[in-house]
């Protein structure tokens, strides 16, 4: 992260203050045997607009916490226990965990939506881009007219980079990369606050990744939407992270500003994991800079 974003990012947190989700003590087990307690107590904040990095190694439960935040846990993965609370724009807030049937359908998608790890082989083989984004309209938002639904999904597509040319292609005709955003479009549709995304870029290779990786940012800027980032790869999450949250066997063991995570982090998991990643200390023990935050078209 150079210098200027690393600012911007401080006074985004700065001004940010006011939350958007909160999850309070939140237990999740899969109910197997022996049961697997995957998140135990875990407790994080998330702020209007922000960035917040979820870290940990493979297993410590990222992705049982973040489907837990959206609701789409299924059996035997259980909440045993914990709130979660959606700050809505209109001032009300959303007692997450008690919602159900219609509402629940109405909350995800509209309110928070997800990138899932690998999601870009979840598009429907068989249909064409325009008719898998329809679907989102005609199911979320039955009011809007077929114009209107073509004009918003050229606009997506236009968003996360895409030629709206794209909207008759089938996925196999689309790379990797092209498909992750079309995922990314998708979930950009109903205009949410919060995004969760989960090793959103993994599959795909280091360029690719990093172009993505600077769209999801330039569109955070420009829709403010608050992003739970969950990644491996923890010098991309200091880049881009305001804040970041270390996961532990299932634990949130801290959290904090990317930048005092990086320069004085407090639990020795975390200094263990910093270590891991030897191109996180250039010579001056400095931050890296590869650009990823500081623009340029993929
Ligand atoms: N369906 C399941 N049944 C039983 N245990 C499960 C199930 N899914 C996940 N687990 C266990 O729950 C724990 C947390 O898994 P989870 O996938 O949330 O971790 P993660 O940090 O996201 O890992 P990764 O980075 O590899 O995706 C692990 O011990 C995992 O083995």
């Amino acid at each position: 992260m150079n210098a200027d974003s690393m600012n911007a990012n401080a006074r985004n947190v700065a001004v940010l203050g006011e939350p958007v989700l909160t999850a309070r003590n939140v237990s999740i087990e899969y109910e197997v045997d022996p049961p697997v307690k995957a998140v135990r107590g875990a407790s994080i904040t998330l702020h209007r607009g922000e960035i917040l990095g979820l870290a940990g190694e493979s297993g410590c439960g990222k992705t049982t916490l973040a489907y837990g935040l959206n609701r789409l846990l299924k059996a035997p993965a259980l909440m045993t226990g914990g709130d979660v609370v959606f700050h809505d724009a209109s001032g009300d807030d959303v007692d997450v965990v008690a919602l159900d049937g219609e509402a629940l359908r109405r909350f995800r998608w509209n309110k928070v939506s997800m990138v899932f790890q690998g999601s870009m082989n979840s598009l429907n083989p068989v249909m064409n881009v325009r008719k898998q984004l329809h679907d989102v309209f005609s199911t979320h938002r039955p009011e809007m007219r077929r114009a209107e639904r073509e004009a918003r999904s050229a606009e997506l597509l236009t968003l996360v980079g895409v030629d709206p040319t794209r909207l008759s292609s089938f996925p196999h005709e689309l790379s990797g990369g092209m498909r992750q955003r079309v995922m990314i479009a998708m979930a950009l549709a109903l205009d949410p606050q919060v995004m969760i995304m989960d090793e959103p870029t993994t599959a795909l290779d280091v360029v690719v990744q990093r172009g993505i990786i600077r769209e999801i940012m330039r569109l955070r800027e420009r829709l403010g939407f608050a992003v739970i980032f969950i990644t491996h790869d923890l010098p991309l999450l200091i880049e881009i992270s305001d804040r970041i949250a270390i996961m532990l066997d299932g634990e949130i063991i801290e959290q904090g500003d990317a930048e005092q995570i990086y320069r004085a982090p407090g639990h020795p998991y975390t200094r263990r994991l910093l270590s891991s990643f030897p191109s996180l200390r250039g010579e001056r023990g400095d931050f890296i800079r590869t650009g990823v935050a500081a623009g340029g078209a993929a």
